[in-house]
């Protein structure tokens, strides 16, 4: 069994980062209790690869995935994958934000959100806890009026209304995951290298780390610098730039910089992600071989069709919020659906029917999920 170790509990933005890749490339996603358990799990041969975050575009870098990194011995940056990320504002049912005597989640998704919660939550205290999941949990679990930020997913996982969504900074907020492996990857196609280095103390230093790259014409995406942990003022940077590490240029530019610097390590070289992270439109091309090879792919694709129906069924729950026993049929929006989904069957040439009568019967699961819970709640 190929394992993706992932920072648990269920319903972390990991976890979701873990079940798209893991859906796409056969792997079967493990829950572990931090980042430096997945890193251990990985080293002592436990996993097969783990999806770690590395930095979201609002909330900047996950300082603790660089450090450990740092110090991790014999893992590699295999690929990257761009995770869409959506935050709400999580309660108890039955729970409104003037009760709200506390706010907890992960510091990088209180970071996120900082606008939201200076604007409406302006006094309340923010509490920072191991995940955005944990909080959802420590929320549901409390006996006062509390509220976590976290995911749609956790809410589900947890029993949580969504008092607030989509309540991140900016709509587009993208957190970057690495995968780390044991070997290299070989691919071919546009490649990003990660390294990171450290300076000695000198005029002109950050200059001879620019430079042989500049001159080369290579194209630097990242750099950040971290405090090297021993010395106030003292700082290690990690850089990405584009490029295999296999390449001439970008050979000679790394030896030029290990000339420079007073330490260099590798972290990877991998492909570039396409930025479709959020949902597995783009399939990996399989090459099965005879039957047993066939059938193998084929459960790979039934597992990947479940995550998703399980991922509508959360979705279609959602929903249910916001109707009443009466008016859980919306004919024209399933008319609407059909519409699409059968033209992209025509597109894609498969039969329409076919996809119609597949898709009649998901409404009729999801009215009868959506009936079940309008009873459980007395709507
Ligand atoms: O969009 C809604 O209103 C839903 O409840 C979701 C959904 C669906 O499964 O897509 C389910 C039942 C409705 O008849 C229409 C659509």
């Amino acid at each position: 069994m190929y394992t993706l170790g992932y920072l648990g509990p269920q319903g972390t933005f990991s976890h979701t980062a873990a079940l798209h890749y893991a859906g796409r490339h056969g792997y079967t996603p493990v829950c572990c209790s931090s980042l430096d358990a997945v890193m251990q799990k990985l080293a002592s041969q436990k996993l097969t690869c783990g999806i770690v975050p590395v930095e979201n575009s609002l909330g900047g870098s996950v300082g603790e995935t660089l450090d450990l990194l740092t110090r991790a011995e014999g893992i590699w940056v295999t690929a990257e994958f761009l995770l869409p990320v959506k935050q709400h504002l999580l309660a108890r049912p039955g729970v409104v934000l003037a009760d709200i005597s506390k706010v907890y989640s992960h510091p990088q998704a209180l970071a996120q959100c900082r606008s939201f919660l200076k604007q409406q939550l302006p006094n309340t205290p923010v509490v920072e806890t191991v995940s955005t999941a944990s909080a959802a949990l420590m929320v549901a679990g409390a006996e006062a009026a509390t509220a976590a930020v976290g995911s749609q997913s956790a809410a589900v996982t947890y029993g949580l209304q969504i008092l607030y969504a989509d309540i991140q900074d900016k709509a587009d907020n993208t957190t970057r995951f690495w995968v780390l492996g044991r070997e290299k990857p070989s691919f071919s196609g546009k490649a990003k290298t990660s390294l990171v280095l450290a300076l000695q103390d000198s005029p002109g230093a950050l200059c001879r780390i620019l430079s042989p790259l500049a001159q080369r014409g290579i194209n630097l995406t990242r750099i950040e610098s971290r405090p090297s942990g021993s010395k106030l003022g003292e700082y290690i940077f990690f850089i990405d730039f584009e490029g295999h590490s296999n390449n001439r240029e970008v050979c000679d530019a790394v030896r030029e910089l290990r000339e420079n610097t007073f330490w260099l390590k590798m972290l990877g070289c991998y492909p570039v992600a396409t930025g479709d992270g959020d949902m597995p439109s783009r399939w990996e091309p399989v090459q099965p071989v005879g039957l047993p090879g066939l059938r193998k792919e084929i459960d790979k694709i039934d597992d990947n069709i479940l995550r998703l129906l399980t991922r509508r069924q959360e979705l279609v729950e959602q929903v249910a919020a916001f109707k009443s026993k009466d008016m859980v049929v919306d004919s024209s929006r399933e008319e609407e659906i059909l519409c699409r989904v059968k033209e992209m069957a025509c597109q894609s040439g498969i039969d329409p029917d076919i996809v119609e009568g597949i898709y009649r019967q998901i409404f009729i699961g999801a009215v009868r999920r959506q009936v079940d819970l309008l009873a459980s709640c007395g709507n």
